[in-house]
């Protein structure tokens, strides 16, 4: 479980958060929702440990991230917002690299990466070198590399960014195998489909302010439209920043 606890933020005299709270559960999958600039990518920062809060705590699996920032890493798997890959090696030494790095056996590096080449459909790439690699490429050797290790939280920053139709479902039926397993999952995205069809909850950020949460039927409810779209919309104008 990932527990956030009236988190703020501030960069100079900008307000990044804003006493931001949620907990995610194990075996949910959340979709977090925000226009440009709304905070999305500082509280995933946040969470995996790369920036540290003015105030307020998080805590992974009880792990405080602040005081223990490996232990609490050593729970998640992270795709950030600006994945990069060693353009000297292979998808799959790639993928490799990093899995080492998380103290895996060399048998179970070969099983996990051959299963996530196969269900993210990257056979055509795992013996290239990532130099020259498309956004696509990037994006899945990225996310494979991510979950390598299996840890029992995922962070997705735009996961399907950039990704294509058959790419984009390989993504959605790995996210939900990776819930049936009981991970948790939150992802940022601007995809209002994208949310609809994966998530269990949906969390919206609006100037650095935790402005609705809940399911999708919740969130239209609340804000009294007839969309998830719609409803976005006007939950972010309501801050004032659309
Ligand atoms: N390191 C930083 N230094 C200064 N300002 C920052 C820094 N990181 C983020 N910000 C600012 O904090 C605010 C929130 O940024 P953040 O990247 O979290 O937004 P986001 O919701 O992920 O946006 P997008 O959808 O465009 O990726 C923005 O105004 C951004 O310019």
């Amino acid at each position: 479980m990932i527990e956030i606890e009236q988190i703020s933020k501030t960069f100079g005299t900008l307000q990044a958060l804003d006493k931001v709270s949620m907990t995610i559960g194990n075996g949910e999958i959340v979709g977090l929702l925000g226009l440009n600039g709304a905070g999305k990518s500082t509280l995933m920062r946040l969470i995996y440990g790369l920036l540290n809060p003015d105030s307020g705590q998080i805590h992974i699996d009880g792990v405080h991230v602040q005081k223990q920032p490996e232990k609490a890493r050593s729970l998640l798997g992270v795709l950030p917002d600006n994945a990069g890959l060693y353009k000297r090696l292979t998808a799959r030494e790639n993928i490799a690299y990093f899995a080492r790095l998380q103290g895996m056996s060399e048998w179970d590096i070969q099983v996990n990466t051959d299963e996530l080449i196969d269900i993210l459909g990257m056979e055509s790439i795992a013996e290239r070198h990532a130099d020259g690699f498309s956004l696509g490429e990037r994006m899945k050797t990225a996310l494979a590399r991510a979950i390598v290790h299996r840890p029992g939280h995922i962070l997705l920053d735009e996961p399907t960014n950039g990704l294509d139709v058959i790419t984009t479902r390989a993504v959605r039926a790995l996210l939900r195998q990776q819930k049936a397993e009981g991970r948790s999952v939150l992802f940022s995205s601007h995809l209002m489909y994208e949310v609809e069809n994966l998530c269990d909850r949906v969390l919206v950020i609006a100037g650095g302010r935790l402005v609705a949460g809940g399911s999708v039927e919740d969130v239209i409810a609340a804000a009294g439209c007839a969309s998830l779209e719609d409803a976005f919309v006007s939950l972010s104008q309501k801050e004032g920043i659309a």
